[in-house]
């Protein structure tokens, strides 16, 4: 049979034979993964397929496959080894959702065969690699990967190089301790910096590099990782854990012995008595995610109580008193197609990878950041690569590593630049993060003239034969320079007392410009003279502007989540400019615009639309509604933010509010049926 990639864009199975091709595939994407550490498609897809493969042998149970890759730890491919473990040690199954998680209550409940009573634990689904850790008489003697569940492999090799798992103990405890071994993203990062220095590929993501450095026996250098424990079992025969502890209690008692538990994460481990609360701690711990020094996937939410765990009992991949709730993918594949280089302020060469469009974690990721040339060897990119690449929240995406496997023919190494790209002057290779030779004269005089120019500073008369000659004299090295320039300094530079004079007046002018002009002159990628202006209309002052996160920064119509991170670290790096020019008195607020009083019952509301349309207004299209709105007086926005008016939404499919409605709910904008908005603009119809 011929097995197409294509298998992995199903999400539905529509028969037999989409079922053994989807298997075949599965099979073998997981023997890659787990043999070579490699896979041609990142883990979003994977878990895409392997779902499709699950429901349909749910559908079918007479017909699905034995020793089916879905119902074995491991998918059945990850190697067992010879060391026995002492229960078993299981996978996760896994919700995605609120009804997901309600879901698996409902499952626990019927196993129980009664309400559940004892609560639940609630902590991180940290992205490594699970290991068991032999303590004995408070000796670390042996580390064991999962494996198959039942027999792992012995990579005790790595003892003395894990964080959180020390060699001896303060007391000499006896227990088997279960955790997660995985690179946090500092050492992530010193890990691939170690492997480029011995010639060695980097990890394309943390766990993967987990999971090599655990099979490497013989490496030449060593690496160090970090465990945090989510479990304890007896050894020995050793009571460790006292008789009926919770599942707190028992990861207190590993804690108490000296090794790192869940509870030492920052995102904790919280015991709660609902599962409503279980989602909400769920929901904290992925709004802390970005944050966390370590991936996570998800997060993982158990029945707290020692008997309650026992009676539901486990399957063959999973216990039943503990589920993972699924954090969206913050690691995809994607192709890169090109590097672009800048250079910034300060003359440095700043490379950005150009990349086929990908979803990652909620939006469209098509650029992404290389930090240097240097790194950009270090991680050995090809044009044409097939990539990792990660983004998580408001982070800047970034290109982690190549899938060599998947490089094609011919591909070459990303050509690195050879002149300055920005005045073909020499380039200062000293550092990793290369430099145009001119420093900040490099994109100082293009800056100033632009910062001078009619739709920003409208400083007249400053062109760049002058602009040039302050540069050259010392006097002006950011914008914030011109505002301190004397009358001299500008008759030197110009060759005229006249026309210093006129400058200098100009220059004084110049200090009242309403801040969209202000903040646009300071050359802000991204904010060109429309996005400026509505950047200053939103915000009203450069104080708020500089408040502002990446969340409130894509408030702004216009600013999507790639956009956002990047102005705000920019305007962060502006600081000391912004600061130089509000000390010489330049202006750094809007002016609340008199706007001509409309007419009509939206009055200068901005209303948003989104969903279906009904009652009287079923037959309007978007843009016939932007037109309603305009004719009632109002104006159409196309983003719920905190000057919306009104939002015109259909009342949501049971339990799914539009992300829009909940945005207008949390921000406190009354939101209308389309019936009720139709009533507000009667006359104006049709
Ligand atoms: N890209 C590919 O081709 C490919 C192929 C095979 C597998 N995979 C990936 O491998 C993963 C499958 O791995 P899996 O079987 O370990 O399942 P899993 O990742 O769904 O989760 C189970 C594991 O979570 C870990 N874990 C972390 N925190 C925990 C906590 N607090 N309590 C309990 N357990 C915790 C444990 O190691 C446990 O074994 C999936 O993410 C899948 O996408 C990818
Ligand atoms: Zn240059």
């Amino acid at each position: 049979m011929k097995i197409t990639p294509a298998v992995e864009a199903l999400s539905v199975l529509s028969g037999r034979d989409d079922y053994e091709a989807a298997l075949a595939r599965l099979r073998e994407l997981s023997r890659a993964y787990y043999g070579e550490g490699d896979s041609p498609v990142d883990d979003a897809a994977y878990d895409r397929l392997r779902l499709a493969v699950l429901a349909w042998e749910q559908a079918h149970p007479d017909e699905a496959a034995p020793e089916s890759p879905t119902g074995l730890v491991g998918d059945g491919a990850a190697p067992a080894g010879d060391i026995a473990h002492t229960t078993r040690l299981l996978s996760l199954d896994n919700v995605f959702d609120p009804a997901g998680l309600l879901a698996w209550g409902a499952s626990l409940q019927r196993r129980l065969g009664r309400a559940p009573a004892g609560g639940f634990a609630v902590e991180p689904k940290m992205d490594g690699a699970a290991v068991a850790a032999r303590y004995r008489a408070g000796r670390l003697e042996q580390i064991i990967t999962r494996g198959d569940g039942a027999h792992g492999e012995d990579v005790s090799h790595v003892i003395g190089t894990v964080e959180g798992l020390p060699e001896r103990l303060p007391v000499p405890a006896t227990f088997e301790v279960r955790g997660e071994v995985l690179f946090t993203q500092a050492q992530f990062e010193t890990a691939n910096e170690v492997r480029a220095a011995h010639g060695a590929q980097v990890f394309a993501n943390p766990r993967n590099g987990t999971a090599g450095t655990l099979r490497a026996k013989d490496r030449p250098y060593r690496l160090a990782m970090t465990f945090w424990a989510y479990g304890a079992v007896e050894l020995d025969g050793v009571a460790f854990v006292p008789a009926g502890a919770t599942h707190a209690e028992a990861l207190a008692a590993v804690a108490e012995a000296g090794v790192r538990t869940t509870a030492d994460t920052p995102a904790g481990l919280h015991v709660v008595a609902t599962l409503a609360e279980a989602q909400q701690k769920v929901e904290e711990t992925a709004a802390m995610r970005a944050a966390l020094p370590f991936g996570i996937d998800g997060v993982v939410v158990k029945a707290n109580d020692a008997a309650e765990q026992a009676a539901a009992g486990s399957g063959s991949r999973f216990p039943y008193w503990a589920i993972a709730y699924k954090l969206p993918a913050v690691e995809r594949q994607t192709v890169l197609k090109d590097v672009v280089w800048d250079v910034g302020r300060t003359g440095v060469l700043a490379p950005t990878a150009i990349l086929e469009p990908v979803d990652i974690d909620g939006s469209t990721v098509t650029r992404a950041t290389l930090h240097n040339p240097a790194d950009i060897r270090r991680r050995d990119l090809h044009l044409g690569d097939t990539v990792t690449v990660y983004k998580a929240g408001d982070i800047i995406p970034r290109v982690q590593a190549p899938v060599t496997a998947l490089r094609p023919a011919g591909a070459r190494e990303v050509p690195l630049p050879t002149a300055c790209p920005h005045c073909a002057g020499e380039i200062n290779k000293d550092q990793e993060r290369w430099r145009c030779a001119k420093g900040t004269a490099c994109a100082l005089p293009a800056l100033i003239e632009y910062a001078a120019g009619r739709d920003m500073l409208d400083i007249d008369g400053l062109g760049r034969t002058y602009v040039n000659a302050l540069i050259e004299a010392g006097a002006v090295t950011d914008v914030a320079d011109l505002f301190t320039l004397t009358e001299d300094q500008l008759t030197a530079a110009s060759g005229s007392a006249k026309r210093g004079a006129k400058l200098a007046e100009q220059i004084g002018a110049a200090k009242s410009r309403p801040l969209s002009r202000v903040f646009c002159a300071l050359g802000v990628l991204g904010t060109g003279r429309s996005m400026s202006r509505r950047i200053a209309a939103h915000f009203g002052s450069m104080d708020a502007i500089r408040q502002a996160d990446a969340a409130l920064m894509q408030e702004v119509e216009g600013i999507g989540g790639e956009k956002a991170p990047v102005i705000v670290e920019q305007v962060a790096a502006l600081a000391p400019v912004i600061d130089k020019l509000a000390a010489a008195g330049v202006n750094m607020q809007e002016p609340q615009e008199a706007q001509p009083a409309g007419d009509g019952p939206l009055a200068n509301a901005t209303v948003v639309v989104t969903g279906r349309m009904s009652g009287p207004l079923a037959d309007l299209g978007r843009s016939e509604m932007n037109a309603l709105i305009e004719r009632a007086g109002g104006k159409a926005g196309s983003s719920v933010n905190s000057r919306t008016a009104y939002l015109v939404s259909a009342p949501s499919a049971a339990g799914k509010p539009s992300s829009k409605a909940l945005k207008a709910a949390e921000l406190g904008v009354t939101v209308l049926t389309p019936e009720a908005f139709a009533d507000l603009v009667a006359d104006y119809l049709g």
